[in-house]
């Protein structure tokens, strides 16, 4: 029996946004506080569109911990299988400087934090079961035991039929070096059946510099992907079945405040789409159409957009 639509793996986290917009970080005074972390953010845009999500992590034992684990909750994501860190460690924390609106950066606090220390035993069966789609976030392979903990539930989506989504969403932060980084993300990549990532993540998974779409999607196709996606930032996505098409999804054109939060809500919004059965070049454009939503505001969880607004702006777009 499937309960949820999609299970996201990883980390839940603190966002703290500059509110000066158009400053560097050195003398922004004001942030605001939002929950981040790429795999929370899309299972809250996912949730906002209506999908039933849940959500295995690890959260700090304190204020921030239950701010996170409220907020997913009201949303209405199942945070049951959040577990609970009882070493005192802490909750990542990725303050953001919005020079412009095209010159972002993330300053990224990621010693020792919780979600790193998800334990395989954390992991449930019976859980993951109950779902229809897994998504991985590659951060949580960074290090031990949270790579083993998501290991373990790529093995487990996989005995029990539930479709594997591996979102690239490379952070440099908390990796040791590029090798490593390709190891597990060719791993893990070579045993999903969607994968999601930008062309620069593409190139660490296959640890080239240059690649390009071709390759990437020749080398993945030997292996259990179906579809690929690959963004190319402004300049929109393409996605590739096994079959052998190829699909472009344009940008949409937004009121740009700052770049961050792009990739989360593409993400969402796609996987929205596609769990709903609509076709992979309808899914390309709800993905595009979200993110030019949540490019245009201050948050990248709390801007997460309705049904409504992403199939408003496609329309008022169509031509
Ligand atoms: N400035 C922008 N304006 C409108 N849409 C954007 C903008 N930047 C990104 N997008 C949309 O978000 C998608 C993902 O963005 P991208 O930057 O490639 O990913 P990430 O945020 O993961 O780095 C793009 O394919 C595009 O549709
Ligand atoms: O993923 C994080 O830990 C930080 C995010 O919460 C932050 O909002 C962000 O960087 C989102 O960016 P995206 O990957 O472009 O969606």
């Amino acid at each position: 029996m499937t309960t949820y639509d999609l299970i996201a793996v990883g980390r839940a986290c603190i966002d703290l946004n500059a509110v000066e917009y158009n400053r560097p970080m050195e003398e922004t005074e004001t942030f605001s506080k939002y929950v981040g972390g790429s795999p929370a953010n899309i299972a809250i845009g996912a949730s906002k569109l209506g999908l039933s999500c849940g959500f295995i992590g690890k959260i700090p034992d304190d204020q921030h911990g239950r701010f996170i684990s409220k907020y997913m909750s009201e949303i209405g994501i199942d945070t049951s299988q959040m577990a609970i860190d009882k070493d005192g460690h802490k909750a990542g924390l990725a303050f953001t400087e919005i020079l412009s609106p095209s010159e972002c950066s993330i300053l990224m606090y990621r010693d020792d934090v919780a979600d790193l220390y998800l334990e395989p035993s954390e992991v449930s069966e019976d859980y993951i079961k109950q779902a229809k789609m897994l998504v991985v976030s590659g951060t949580g392979l960074a290090q031990s035991p949270s790579r083993e903990a998501v290991l373990k539930s790529v093995a487990l989506a996989r005995k029990n039929d539930v479709k594997v989504v591996f979102e690239l969403d490379y952070r440099p932060y908390t990796w040791k070096n590029a090798e490593e980084v390709s190891v597990y993300y060719s791993i893990v990549a070579e045993q999903s059946d969607v994968v999601i990532g930008t062309r620069d993540e593409f190139n660490m998974l296959e640890n080239v510099t240059e690649g390009n779409n071709d390759n990437t999607v020749a080398y993945l196709f030997q292996h259990e992907p179906e579809l690929i996606v690959i963004k190319h930032g402004v300049e929109g996505s393409y996605a590739y079945t096994k079959e052998g098409e190829t699909f472009r999804g344009k940008a949409y054109k937004s009121n740009v405040l700052k770049t961050f939060g792009a990739g989360d809500s593409y993400a969402a919004a796609f996987l929205y789409a596609l769990s709903k059965g609509k076709t992979i070049q309808e899914a390309l454009q709800y993905g595009s159409a979200s993110a030019a939503i949540v490019v245009s505001k201050h948050s990248s969880s709390e801007a997460m957009p309705t049904v409504e607004q992403i199939e408003e702006l496609m329309e008022e777009q169509s031509n």
